[in-house]
């Protein structure tokens, strides 16, 4: 089995008045661990990332691993200061973690000969598995195919969480076999498992977490009728939590559950009350 499989869950980073909240941190590990995914990644997108400082997102690493074993976690690892994040990978692979989740230098558009220095440089100087991040629409630059076949020969680039809206890049990544294709856009967790991607990581599995296991396992399984059914029951759901700047309506979520307060870091906000109406009627209409 491939080691970047299954559902991996990027964890919200619960605040309480503006404070990182490590208790509900602690206790949404324990539940998402406990309905069988087989990973959490830390300071993601969804985890808020850059709005913490790096000293906060050290801390959350921690207490996640506190609660969650070395190779079921990955972290998040962004930036444009090559320094800067050379020196916050020596910090995070001091942790006994399964990998690093890396995106392109967001805002500054490189070449894609640029891209191929960055990314090279750093799983060069990396202790772990780099997955790569490919989110054009968050960094402003796509990894192309070519790009990525380079990357994939290095030894430690092993995996990439595909948010780049390309369904023949998706495929050709798949068929080529040389790296972990995880679905990193939720609606397409049942097209790119049905090609032969490996998991997803997605951010609506922080609900509901138990069905995003049984899809991959229905799909393993080849009863494509049960994840086609499993798939558009969820599909609502994905849809209203990606209604609101993401993790807005996750966070919200989760607050009616009593899991943490329903509180963002600026320059996000909470949810809109229309958005925040729509999640508490779609909640209440299913058994939960
Ligand atoms: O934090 C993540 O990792 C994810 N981020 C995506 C995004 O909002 O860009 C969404 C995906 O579900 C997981």
């Amino acid at each position: 089995m491939s080691t970047f499989s299954g559902i991996w869950v990027p964890l919200v980073t619960p605040f309480n008045q503006g404070e990182i909240d490590f208790p509900a941190l602690s206790s949404l590990c324990h539940h998402v661990m406990k309905q069988g995914v087989a990973g959490v990644v830390v300071c993601g997108t969804t985890g808020e990332a850059p709005m913490l400082s790096d000293e906060e997102q050290l801390q959350v690493l921690d207490v996640v691993l506190s609660v969650v074993p070395g190779e079921k976690v990955m972290m998040g690892l962004s930036g444009t200061h090559l320094p800067s994040v050379l020196a916050m990978q020596q910090a995070i692979t001091q942790r006994p973690i399964a990998a690093i989740l890396l995106p392109a230098p967001y805002y500054i558009r490189p070449s894609q000969a640029a891209l191929e220095v960055w990314f090279t440089e750093l799983a060069d100087k990396s202790s772990v598995p780099i997955v790569v991040y490919n989110v054009p629409y968050r960094t402003g630059i796509h990894l192309e195919l070519e790009t990525l076949r380079r990357l994939a020969k290095h030894p430690r680039i092993v995996a990439i969480k595909d948010c780049g809206g390309s369904h023949d890049l998706t495929c050709s990544l798949i068929a080529d076999g040389e790296l972990d294709v995880m679905s990193g856009e939720d609606g397409q967790i049942l097209s790119t498992l049905c090609m032969g991607g490996t998991g997803a990581i997605a951010a609506s599995s922080h609900i509901f977490p138990e069905k995003f296991v049984a899809l991959v396992k229905q799909v393993e399984a080849g009863d494509l009728a049960a994840a086609r059914k499993n798939f558009f029951e969820l599909m609502p759901m994905i849809r209203l939590m990606f209604s609101a700047p993401n993790p807005a309506a996750i966070k919200f979520a989760l607050s009616l559950d009593g899991m943490m307060k329903n509180e963002l870091r600026a320059p996000l906000l909470p949810a809109p009350v229309n958005v925040e109406e729509a999640v508490k009627d779609y909640l209440n209409s299913v058994s939960r």
